[in-house]
């Protein structure tokens, strides 16, 4: 039997009588993507994206209203812990507020800096953005050798993280070095649209993808496609296809140049690694991104998410509640 979690107060459930569903939320400027930890005993609930509405007045209500109905058959079953990663707090401000005002027994947890178990080696660690520090800590537990870590989402962030090195991080955590920051394929597409008299507003590239792409490059690739296989004839014909081979290439071109730029760094400053820097790619474009790049990559959807998630499955938040 479940009981509604809002009529139940903290201090009437016993603590551990039922473990808590631990969600995680990326907050990016364009999407929040939900995943909820599995248990061993769980179906697996299904990651899920929100899009976030600029324009709609009830916008906030909304996307509440829409976190919460996902969240539903996870509250049926006890409380929620969501931890959160947060780079737009003007969303996620107000939907914790409303959150928790519908689930008063729910945790909201915003991370920060300090949870992330990487030795920051920027100017101000303070300022990176807390979504760049979860991909990367994601990418160092899957590739110990170091990873190149593509964002492709609102804005495309290219960093890299490396492994501790011997004797130099004592808490032996991986190595966020820092990156580079452009604007994602949407917002791209928007200044050229408003900063100029003739070019068009365009589709978005990853409404539809398939269509989009397969209509205009019979030769779509696999990820780890020959540099002559072109999935864009180039140079283009007319307007809006060369928006898109400009756009499209800037990305893809910014990653492939910046792998070889970070490989040597990292080789400099870490004579000792040993193995291939990985090249990891993410965010609501990756999939397109990944079509036209001609370096070797593994698209990992959700990096975000699966960054935190391994942090709540070790339970190593600093911040962390009682589980
Ligand atoms: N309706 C939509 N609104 C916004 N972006 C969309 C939409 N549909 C597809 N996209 C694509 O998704 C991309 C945004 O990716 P993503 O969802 O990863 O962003 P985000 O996590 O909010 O970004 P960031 O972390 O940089 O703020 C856009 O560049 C766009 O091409
Ligand atoms: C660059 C974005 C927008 C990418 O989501 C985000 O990581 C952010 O807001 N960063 C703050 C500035 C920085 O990372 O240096
Ligand atoms: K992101």
């Amino acid at each position: 039997m479940t009981t509604p979690p809002n009529q139940v107060a903290p201090n009437q459930v016993a603590p551990n009588q039922v473990a808590p569903n631990q969600v995680a939320l990326d907050i990016g400027n364009s999407a929040i993507k939900a995943s909820v930890l599995a248990t061993a005993d769980d179906d697996q609930h299904p990651d899920q994206t929100f899009l976030i509405s600029a324009t709609d007045q009830n916008a906030d209500q909304d996307l509440a209203a829409r976190l919460l109905d996902w969240a539903a058959p996870l509250f049926d079953q006890g409380d929620v812990n969501f931890w959160v990663s947060s780079v737009n707090r003007a969303v996620s401000v107000p939907l914790g507020v409303t959150i928790i005002e519908r689930h008063p027994t729910a945790c909201w947890n915003e991370l920060s800096r300090t949870d992330v178990p990487l030795s920051v080696q920027v100017d101000y660690p303070d300022r990176v953005g807390i979504d760049r520090l979860l991909s990367a800590h994601a990418a160092a537990i899957e590739f110990p050798a170091g990873a190149i870590v593509v964002d492709s989402g609102s804005a495309v962030t290219i960093d890299l993280v490396t492994p501790a090195r011997l004797n130099a991080e004592p808490d032996g955590h991986p190595v966020f070095h820092g990156g580079a920051i452009l604007p994602g394929v949407r917002m791209q597409f928007a200044a050229l649209a408003g900063g100029t008299e003739n070019l068009p507003a365009m589709a978005s590239a990853s409404v539809a993808p398939a269509t989009d792409l397969a209509a205009m490059s019979p030769a779509a690739k696999p990820t780890t496609a020959s540099p002559s296989v072109g999935a864009f004839s180039a140079p283009a014909k007319e307007t809006e296809s060369a928006i898109r081979l400009g756009v499209i290439s800037s990305i893809a071109g910014a990653v492939e140049r910046l792998a070889g730029d970070y490989a040597k760094f990292a080789a400099a400053v870490e004579p000792d690694l040993g193995g291939k820097i990985a090249v990891v790619i993410s965010g609501g474009d990756a999939d397109l991104i990944s079509r036209h790049l001609r370096i070797s990559h593994i698209v990992k959807h959700n990096l975000v998410c699966r960054g935190i998630l391994d942090l709540a499955g070790r339970h190593c938040f600093r911040s962390a509640p009682p589980l």
